[in-house]
């Protein structure tokens, strides 16, 4: 069986630094950070800090040529990935698997459309509490990566990360439905990313608010709605699914849109609403949640960067 031996992760922040901290433990100096000459000088500097120890990874830059990854993951954000294709290309040959972590349902395709015939696994992550305050990330929990091949087959290339991610202590999920498992987070994401941003929630505040989170549930329901036009078909239960997760995630865990808030960094808004609004036009649904959501965390971009 082909085995995972050297892995190249682009994205060092809450998700990056979460599950490239287990990567490391496991595979030492065969992971390798892409990160640009200013970020490593700056992540040498401050450390990254992963649930309090000290991370030191062994970085690459760009422009270093080297062998191809047996895998590559993707964990930068969405506006950023164009920018992380480009700098990950000495690092992809014909066999590189990859894999993005990123939230939404245009990240794969993104890069399927540089890397054509690209071995890509389809993949979201699970109930990831983790927190990123500059170079500190702190998580409860990793939950889980759930990933599988487009045609949701059990091919060899899913079979060998399934062995790296047991030998790494990463927990996992081969999706029997792929397609429904990015539908499902993209569902969860533009309901309880968008709404806590607004609300400035941490976990807590919708698993003790009713209202806050019957306006979550809202939220995705025009996900709901639109999964019928693409052949998906999320249901009312797909939208239940989803509480006992977040019942489970640690009481002062912010989603990763109302960290950018808080950051003062641009959000995710364009790939979660804005997917949506543009769903919706193409399909007909009505999205009025979601369109005004995207003018709200509009205006709260706008507002802290007149603040800055
Ligand atoms: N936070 C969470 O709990 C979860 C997040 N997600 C999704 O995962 C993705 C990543 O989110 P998150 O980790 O929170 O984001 P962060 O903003 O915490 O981290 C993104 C990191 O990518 C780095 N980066 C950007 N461009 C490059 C580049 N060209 N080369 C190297 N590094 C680069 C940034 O570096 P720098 O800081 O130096 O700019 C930053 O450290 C998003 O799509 C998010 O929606 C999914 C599940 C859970
Ligand atoms: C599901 C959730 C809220 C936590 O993993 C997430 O994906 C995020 O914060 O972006």
């Amino acid at each position: 069986m082909k085995k995972i031996e050297t892995v190249s992760l682009i994205g060092l922040g809450a998700v990056g630094a979460a599950y490239g901290s287990k990567l490391h433990d496991t595979l030492k100096d065969s992971l390798q950070v892409v990160a640009s000459k200013e970020r490593i000088q700056r992540y040498e500097n401050t450390g990254i800090i992963v649930n309090g120890q000290n991370y030191h990874f062994h970085y690459i830059t760009p422009e270093t040529k080297r062998e191809p990854a047996d895998l590559v993951l993707f964990a930068v954000k969405n506006a950023d990935l164009s920018q992380a294709i480009q700098d990950a290309r000495h690092h992809i040959g014909p066999d590189t698997i990859i894999l993005s972590l990123l939230n939404g349902i245009s990240s794969e395709e993104e890069i399927q459309s540089s890397y054509e015939n690209q071995p890509i696994l389809y993949s979201v992550c699970v109930k990831l509490d983790a927190v990123r305050q500059q170079n500190e990330t702190n998580f409860s929990t990793l939950g889980w990566i759930e990933y599988g091949e487009k045609d949701n087959s059990k091919s060899e290339n899913a079979l060998a990360v399934q062995e790296l991610f047991e030998r790494a202590g990463i927990p996992y999920k081969i999706s029997e439905d792929i397609l429904h498992s990015m539908w499902w987070k993209f569902m969860v994401n533009v309901g309880i990313n968008q709404t806590s941003a607004v609300l400035k929630a941490p976990y807590k505040v919708f698993q003790s608010v009713p209202s806050a989170y019957e306006w979550a549930k809202s939220t995705m329901r025009e996900v709901v709605a639109l999964s019928q036009k693409t052949g998906v078909h999320l249901t009312e239960e797909d939208v239940a699914s989803f509480r006992p997760i977040i019942e489970k995630m640690s009481p002062d865990g912010k989603t990763s849109m109302l960290q950018d808030i808080e950051a003062g960094r641009k959000t995710e808004v364009e790939y979660l609403a804005g997917t949506v609004i543009e769903l919706g036009k193409k399909y007909d649904v009505p999205t009025p949640i979601n369109e005004q959501l995207f003018k709200i965390i509009h205006i709260m971009e706008d507002m802290t960067s007149y603040h800055q």
